[in-house]
């Protein structure tokens, strides 16, 4: 059957609105037989890699997969926490506080953690909604910058998964939020407070994921939004253009990607006699194998190594509650119009949820 069977229909139930955050995904456990599904369906993306696709599958399936699996799932076994992947342990987090968040200021809607790649897969995700009789849904990207590499290719997953739903509900996107004032809030307060307890360093980097030289050439408007979220941090900091910096991280295959990459220019700050830095990702939302092992583990070595004396990592928003604040504020924004009230005895079970809700996460760690 081209368009499946839809739940049963009762006239007079009121359709359902729910917010689906979705990241980028992990593999379900840190083992080489784990990670290498996971890497293939990343990497056979077309907007992750655009070579020909006949041409990527000789040298994914041939080259890349059965080294980089075994590679990646060691460095994976180094982050792994007894809760599972950080990326997912974050995600998860989120939405569960995003619901109870929405819940205060009295909206009644459904918040979700779904995928790009792995689990809880995307097209589960909103299966699952659907039955549950979902009629408005905000898709909702852990990406604040857009990237067609990323932001784009969630939006793909969500059109290909309802190319083949016959009642589709109302569909909104968030495209990027790289300079929300909320967000940018949130990462000053971290910063801030991270400064309050160590002090401040020489220089505070700015590590961003990076993309292929060639996808800016073509349009990608990435790279402008990291460097306008930089430009605003730095601002709400009142760090002058000398005491910050703008680097790209995790650089993969040859091709040129956008520059200045995070490890060389370490180092060479660290030869230059550049002795204390801090290093912070505001392009992740969540603390992952990117930032744990590249940037507190890998480029810290390198920095160390080549001279330096003091670097300082500052995690992720993960569970900030600024944060969560910005994603509730980023969420009603996109879903004004909608029919999201509460009515008053569930509007007190919400706020008794979120409460609940970030006892649990303060007692698994989460940052205040
Ligand atoms: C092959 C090209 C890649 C592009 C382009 C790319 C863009 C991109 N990625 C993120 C965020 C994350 N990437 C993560 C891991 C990761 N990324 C790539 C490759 C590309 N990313 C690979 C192969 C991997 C897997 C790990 C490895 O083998 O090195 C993660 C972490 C996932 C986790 O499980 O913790 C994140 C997050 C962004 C934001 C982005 C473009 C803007
Ligand atoms: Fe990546
Ligand atoms: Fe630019």
């Amino acid at each position: 059957m081209r368009f499946e069977q839809e739940p049963a229909h009762h006239h007079g139930k009121p359709g359902r609105t729910a917010i689906v955050l979705v990241n980028l995904g992990t593999p379900d456990a840190p083992t080489a037989a784990a990670v290498r599904p996971y890497l293939k369906e990343f990497l056979s993306d077309p907007r992750v890699v655009e070579i020909p696709k006949a041409v990527w599958w000789f040298i994914l399936n041939g080259a890349i997969l059965p080294f980089r699996s075994k590679k990646s799932a060691h460095k994976y076994a180094s982050i792994w926490t007894p809760e599972g992947s950080p990326l997912l342990v974050h995600t998860m987090r989120q939405a569960t506080l995003l619901r109870g968040a929405l819940g205060e200021r009295g909206h009644q809607v459904e918040v979700v953690a779904a995928m790009r790649y792995g689990n809880p897969s995307l097209p589960s995700v909103l299966d699952k909604l659907r039955a549950d009789g979902c009629q408005r849904l905000l898709v909702l990207p852990a990406y604040p910058q857009y990237s067609g590499t990323t932001t784009a290719s969630t939006f793909d997953a969500v059109f290909s998964h309802y190319a083949r739903v016959r009642n589709v509900p109302e569909l909104r996107l968030v495209r990027n939020y790289h300079d929300d004032a909320g967000y940018i809030e949130a990462l000053r307060q971290s910063v801030k407070k991270h400064w309050d307890k160590h002090g401040r360093p020489e220089r505070l980097v700015m590590s961003f994921h990076g993309v292929p030289k060639r996808t800016l050439m073509l349009g990608d408007p990435y790279h402008c939004e990291c460097h306008k979220t930089a430009r605003l941090l730095a601002t709400a900091l009142g760090l002058s253009q000398q005491e910050y910096l703008v680097t790209f991280q995790s650089r993969f295959g040859k091709a040129e990607w956008l520059q200045p990459y995070t490890a060389p220019t370490l180092q060479k700050l660290a030869k230059e006699g550049l002795k204390r830095v801090d290093v912070m990702c505001p392009g992740f939302t969540s603390d992952c194998l990117e930032t744990l092992e590249e940037i507190d583990m890998e480029v810290r070595s390198d920095f160390l190594t080549a001279g330096g004396a003091e670097y300082r990592y500052i995690p992720c928003l993960n569970e900030n509650p600024a944060w969560i604040a910005a994603l509730a504020s980023i969420s009603e924004r996109h879903m004004q119009g909608w029919p999201t009230d509460a009515d008053p005895v569930q509007r007190a079970a919400r706020v008794q949820d979120a409460a609940i809700g970030r006892e649990r996460a303060l007692a698994l760690g989460a940052r205040d």
